[in-house]
């Protein structure tokens, strides 16, 4: 099994191209099950998680070309198969958002529940509660949910949560719904943006995107689109916790500043020099950081997704904070392995106390999740001695060459069997 071996060595220099958003990338990828014609994507990452859904949409039927250079073409002419299976959506919760799109076109679709995964239960049923009051019939069977409705009308949902992949499947259910669907209470993160914008492209007539009340008019059908993926605001984010954990300086090409506010504003409360221009980011710190009290809440507010990052920064940061997650119920799953590095941390509910540290010392650790697993690549990089982060699959899930890009800018990492 492949590990990351990282040695701790001084400030990250350099530039870093951000790669294509996965959560914007997963559901476009599902989004050309609406259509006969051909879907062209460019700024795709180069993933495990957008290969799973290549193979998901393979396995239905559709043609996928990839170039392996964040280009691919989906052609969903042939779909012969209603069925998401269970081993791929156990690998990939983001699975389910096939549902929406096949219900929609094909009038049935039968996709293997996902399930809770390591940060949490992660029910759906917010999707099956859109769908049904868009008149489908939904049944859970032999650990499937099979939805069918000869053809979806279009109905007025207000979502108990905001749930980002719940908004998208509605979303991607609604655009071919007969009459119009009103979202209210929807989620209103860049990458749910990024789909809607994809969805008109196709042909879709979505209103009120970027805001909690999404108006969808449904059209009979949907036609091809060319879509530039929108940059990872999560993996830009990553890096540059990274830069500031370091005392470095990065500038970051191919970003979205704009979609990534809340982070930078706690970046700046901690010392860091941070500018942006449309696409590039550039961060600067001088100094031991200062810690930072963290709320994870829906967009705009501080995503959950960059929760364990800054749990390493406030680790070895001057003074104590405060760490909430509000999104998910068990997303503190690096921190034992971070006080296994010497951190000082104390949890208590859904709160962490973190008391900063002058040092961390390396250690052999693991993360059972994808954002956990950064936060223990941040530790390494700025720890004594040698970090072994094992179990790298869950970071192969979601960043695209880390030990490449992180190189790049001056970090020993290096990837080993
Ligand atoms: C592929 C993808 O885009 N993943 C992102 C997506 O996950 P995902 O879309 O799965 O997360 P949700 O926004 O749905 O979850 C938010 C909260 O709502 C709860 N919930 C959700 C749906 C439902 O029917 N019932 C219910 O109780 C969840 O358990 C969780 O507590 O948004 C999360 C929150 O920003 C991010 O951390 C993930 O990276
Ligand atoms: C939680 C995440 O992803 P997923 O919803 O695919 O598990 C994430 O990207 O941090």
């Amino acid at each position: 099994m492949e590990k990351l071996h990282i040695r701790g060595n001084g400030p990250l220099n350099g530039e870093i191209r951000v790669s294509g958003a996965k959560n914007a990338a997963l559901p476009i990828l599902c989004a050309s099950l609406l259509t006969a014609d051909t879907l062209k994507l460019s700024n795709v990452p180069m993933l495990r998680d957008v290969s799973t859904t290549q193979k998901l949409l393979q396995g239905m039927g559709a043609r996928v070309m990839t170039d392996n250079v964040h280009e691919v073409e989906i052609t969903a002419a042939g779909i012969n198969n209603l069925v998401a299976p269970y081993d791929l959506v156990k690998t990939m919760r983001a699975s389910i958002l096939v549902l929406g799109p096949t219900l929609a076109r094909f009038g049935e679709a039968t996709v293997s529940l996902p399930g809770g995964c390591a940060i949490g239960s992660r029910p759906i049923e917010q999707h099956i509660k859109g769908l049904v009051a868009m008149g489908a019939e939904v049944s859970i069977e032999h650990g499937y949910v099979k939805a069918q409705a000869k053809r979806l009308r279009g109905a007025k949902v207000v979502m108990d949560m905001v749930t980002v992949t719940g908004t998208e499947n509605l979303l991607m259910a609604a655009v071919l719904a007969e009459g119009t669907t009103v979202l209210e209470n929807a989620a209103r993160e860049p990458e749910v943006t990024d789909l809607a914008l994809c969805l008109n492209a196709m042909g879709a007539k979505i209103s009120g995107i970027g805001s909690d009340r999404l108006v969808i008019e449904g059209v009979e059908r949907l036609h091809g689109a060319e879509h530039a993926v929108m940059p990872d605001r999560i993996e830009a984010g990553t890096f540059l916790v990274a830069a500031a954990a370091t005392r470095g300086h990065v500038v970051l090409r191919n970003a979205a500043p704009k979609s990534m506010e809340a982070v930078l504003d706690k970046l700046v409360e901690t010392g860091a020099v941070v500018e942006a221009g449309d696409d590039w980011i550039s961060l600067d710190m001088k100094r031991r950081p200062k810690a930072v009290n963290v709320r994870t809440l829906p967009y705009p507010a501080f995503p959950t997704d960059m929760q364990a990052q800054f749990m390493t920064l406030n680790a070895i940061a001057d003074g104590a904070a405060m760490v909430t997650e509000t999104i998910f119920e068990n997303r503190f799953m690096h921190v034992p392995e971070l006080n296994r590095m010497g951190a000082n941390i104390e949890t208590e509910g859904n709160t962490a106390v973190i008391k900063g540290v002058e040092r961390l010392s390396g250690a052999t650790v693991m993360a059972t999740d994808l954002r956990a697993s950064a936060s223990l690549v941040i530790a390494g990089l700025v720890a004594d001695g040698e970090t072994i982060v094992d179990r790298i699959y869950h970071l192969d899930r979601g960043y695209e060459h880390i030990e490449k890009k992180l190189g790049a800018v001056g970090a020993h990492i290096e990837r080993i069997s």
